[in-house]
């Protein structure tokens, strides 16, 4: 198996360039389904994220040329399937992007129930609730959903009971295809939303209002294939903030190839911390010369502090002369992070969904278990601190969302390796 080994305590230097948004690629990849032709993505990380809903689109009928490591060509002409299976669904979640423009391109989609997975439940009921009253009927049966929208979508007001990210992309994507105007109201402004509804609206769809609450979508009879490029990955971006916080030398580290207004609050928090954060055209440098000071932080749909870096902040928290509390809203089982982060050393109580951090002078070195994709790399980001040797296992968590991690914090001067070692279970 391979486990990512880190030796602690070599300071910090020089600039990395971040990989495009997972959370963007994604949804783009799905939204090609709407316009028949070849859409060009590029920017696009090279994750193992990305290549599953690459096998998702396959199966649907799209093919897919790879024109360099960060641009891919895909070809929605032939699409001639509505069914994304169990085994992709069961290994990201996200593959039930696909349903909104399934809906929109074949007026059906079957796909598997997602189930719950290490943050929680994460149910999919406001992306049912929001299709139905667009005219989609729903029927499970053997672990799928099967969505039925052949008699037609109608434009109608969706109000979302909470501003979910996943329900507010397959509305948008379902709607653009939707006779009438559709308004989703109290919808999620995440930035990766914006740069969806700035492809579609490449493509001819019509929608104003993204990155607000309320946006308002105008159905169109088709979509074309565009070339666009992927934003960058405000979360990849913000752990490197953190790794810069905690490690780098001086003159601090540069993070580039992302939108600063991107991470405001994450910016504003660590900046209260004691970071110095100095925006850059394009990025930002990080460093700092005193001892972090304790924070409050909450997590909250865009604008608020984002749930993605949760685990990195608890990481500097964890080293600030005093107590801070973290507060998790989004997902109810995305502390389980804190207890590795124990067993190198950290001082955190956990009470339901708020932790208290009891700061400690510096981490340990010890052998860890990623439990998810931001928790495993916070763990990687805690080991360049931390004293002697940490071992990261469990780091397919890790390659979802982090394109070239260890090479990246190599390139920084960091002392981090991947290693196959054999797996201690075995015999
Ligand atoms: C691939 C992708 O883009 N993933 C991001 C997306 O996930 P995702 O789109 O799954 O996140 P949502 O905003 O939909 O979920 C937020 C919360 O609402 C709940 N919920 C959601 C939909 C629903 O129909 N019913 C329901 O109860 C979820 O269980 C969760 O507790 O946004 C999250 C919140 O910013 C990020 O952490 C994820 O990185
Ligand atoms: C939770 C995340 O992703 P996903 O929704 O794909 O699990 C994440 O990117 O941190």
């Amino acid at each position: 198996m391979d486990i990512i080994r880190v030796e602690g305590g070599h300071r910090l230097h020089g600039s990395v360039h971040v990989s495009g948004a997972k959370n963007s690629a994604l949804k783009l990849m799905a939204a090609t389904l709407l316009a028949p032709g070849k859409t060009i993505l590029e920017n696009v990380p090279n994750i193992s994220d990305v290549h599953v809903m690459g096998k998702v689109l396959k199966r649907l009928g799209a093919t897919i040329d790879v024109v360099d490591e960060h641009s891919l060509a895909i070809d929605t002409t032939n699409v001639h399937s509505w069914e994304a299976p169990y085994e992709l669904v069961a290994k990201m979640r996200a593959s039930t992007a696909v349903m909104g423009p399934l809906l929109g391109r074949c007026g059906r989609a079957k796909i598997a129930m997602p189930g719950g997975c290490n943050l929680g439940a994460r149910k999919i009921d406001m992306h049912i609730l929001g299709l139905e009253a667009l005219g989609v009927t729903f029927d499970t049966d053997h672990g799928y959903i099967y969505a039925d929208a052949t008699g037609g979508m109608r434009g109608t007001t969706v109000t979302l009971e909470f501003a979910s990210v996943g329900a507010t992309e397959n509305l948008i994507m379902a709607s653009v295809r939707a006779k009438g105007a559709t308004v989703i109201d109290n919808a999620a402004r995440e930035p990766e939303i914006v740069d969806l509804a700035n492809m579609l609206n490449e493509m001819g769809a019509k929608i104003v209002g993204a990155g607000s609450p309320v946006v308002q979508i105008e159905g169109v009879d088709e979509l074309h294939p565009v070339t666009h490029r992927v934003i960058g990955d405000r979360i990849e971006a913000g752990t490197f903030i953190v790794a810069g916080a905690l490690q780098a030398d001086d003159d601090g580290i540069e993070v580039n190839g992302f939108n600063a207004n991107h991470l405001g609050m994450v910016i504003k928090k660590f900046e209260l911390m004691g970071i110095q954060i100095d925006r850059l055209g394009g990025g930002v440098r990080v460093h700092r010369a005193e001892r972090i000071k304790p924070v409050d932080i909450q997590t909250l749909p865009f604008p608020g502090f984002p749930t993605d870096m949760q685990a990195q902040a608890m990481v500097l928290s964890a080293l600030a002369e005093g107590t801070s509390v973290i507060t998790e809203n989004i997902f109810e089982n995305r502390f389980m992070f804190a207890s590795e982060l124990v067993r190198m050393g950290a001082d955190i109580r956990i009470e339901s969904h708020h932790a208290m951090i009891h700061g400690v002078p510096g981490f340990s070195g010890a052998q860890v278990v990623s439990p998810d994709l931001r928790g495993g790399a916070a763990l990687v980001v805690a080991g360049l601190v931390a004293d002697g040797r940490t071992e990261v296992s469990a780091i397919h968590h890790i390659d979802r969302g982090y394109e070239h991690f260890v090479e990246k914090l190599v390139h920084f001067g960091a002392h981090v390796e991947r290693v196959n070692v054999p797996d201690p279970l075995d015999d």
